[in-house]
């Protein structure tokens, strides 16, 4: 028998970082990993903003390609990068236990956000952009892409003066002490899937393979949660270019899902909460996700379609 599972995984120090954790969660069980990087076309394309390059699978086509083609047996990736739709083929079979789900405040000086008529803020991510203008009107954002550490070395610069970004992956990569502000998940609520690291694989990958997986990497409450979002995201039919949120956590026995979307400009946030026992998980962010259409979320993505359209 086989017991090297192969792990694809893009070739940044983050995805790295990442392919190497599930790694060693998958060594105590006894199998081997072999670590295999990948490039993607997102990879490629630094200049223009994802949102606009259109966001299905840029980061992923690549990597799902060779778990078609049988070439690696699982894909690891950030869960907030994934797309709400896999192909057929594929599944999900394992998420890693979430840390901490905020976005924190990143400079190499003290900042004052609430404060902030002069503040640039380095940020790509539509939903980050909407919410800055939503709750901080002051601060202007800056488009800053590029992998973490391409943006730290542009907040060096002073292209900005502080970067706004996931603290799970500014903790992955050592920088934890640049942060200067966590900011709370209340208001500002984290995009589905933030902070959990997702295990892709073919459907028809070796039965022993997947026992280890659902064994040594899946945390079955993350992963109930992180599906009760995903469910949310799939219903609205959108990719990390919309600006969607979705938190889902344990309230005793319940999941709780608060999710929404807001508009562009930030003037508009629709937000919705619920709860469901984890038997309803899927149920859950498929209600939140027609009530948040229903109540103005419709309107909202029309205008997003109409504007990325343009752009
Ligand atoms: N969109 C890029 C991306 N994908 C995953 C992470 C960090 C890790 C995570 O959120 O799980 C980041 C960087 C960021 O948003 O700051």
């Amino acid at each position: 028998m086989n017991k090297t599972i192969r792990i694809g995984t893009r070739g940044s120090k983050l995805a790295l970082w990442q392919a190497e954790h599930i790694a060693s969660l998958i060594r105590p069980s006894g199998y081997g990993t072999e670590i295999v990087p990948i490039e993607t076309r997102g990879d490629k394309i630094l200049d223009v903003s994802i949102a606009k390059i259109g966001s299905k699978g840029v980061f992923t086509e690549e990597i799902e390609a060779k778990l078609l083609d049988g070439s690696i047996d699982i894909a690891v990736h950030s869960a907030k990068d994934l797309s709400s739709e896999l192909p057929d083929e594929l599944e999900l079979i394992a998420f890693t236990e979430r840390e901490a789900v905020n976005d924190v405040l990143i400079s190499n000086r003290p900042i004052d956000i609430t404060n902030g008529s002069t503040l640039r803020i380095g940020t790509s991510a539509t939903r980050r952009v909407a919410f800055l203008k939503h709750f901080y009107p002051n601060v202007q954002a800056v488009s800053i892409r590029g992998n973490l550490q391409t943006r730290f070395a542009k907040l060096e610069a002073g292209e900005c003066d502080a970067l706004l970004l996931a603290y799970a992956g500014v903790h992955r990569m050592g920088f934890d002490n640049y942060i200067v502000e966590k900011i709370p998940t209340s208001y500002f609520v984290p995009a589905v899937g933030q902070g959990c690291i997702a295990v892709e694989c073919h459907k028809k990958l070796a039965f022993d393979k997947k026992e280890i997986l659902e064994r040594w990497v899946n945390h079955p409450a993350t992963a109930v949660c992180v599906r009760a979002e995903r469910a949310f995201l799939k219903t609205l039919h959108g990719g990390c270019s919309i600006p969607a949120f979705g938190y889902a956590h344990f309230e005793g026995d319940l999941i709780s899902l608060k999710a929404g979307l807001i508009s562009l400009d930030g003037q508009r946030v629709i937000k919705v909460k619920r709860s469901a026992a984890t038997e309803e998980a899927k149920e859950l962010g498929e209600l939140v996700a027609n009530e948040v259409l229903t109540i103005g979320g419709e309107q909202i993505l029309k205008e997003i379609r109409q504007q990325l359209n343009n752009a």
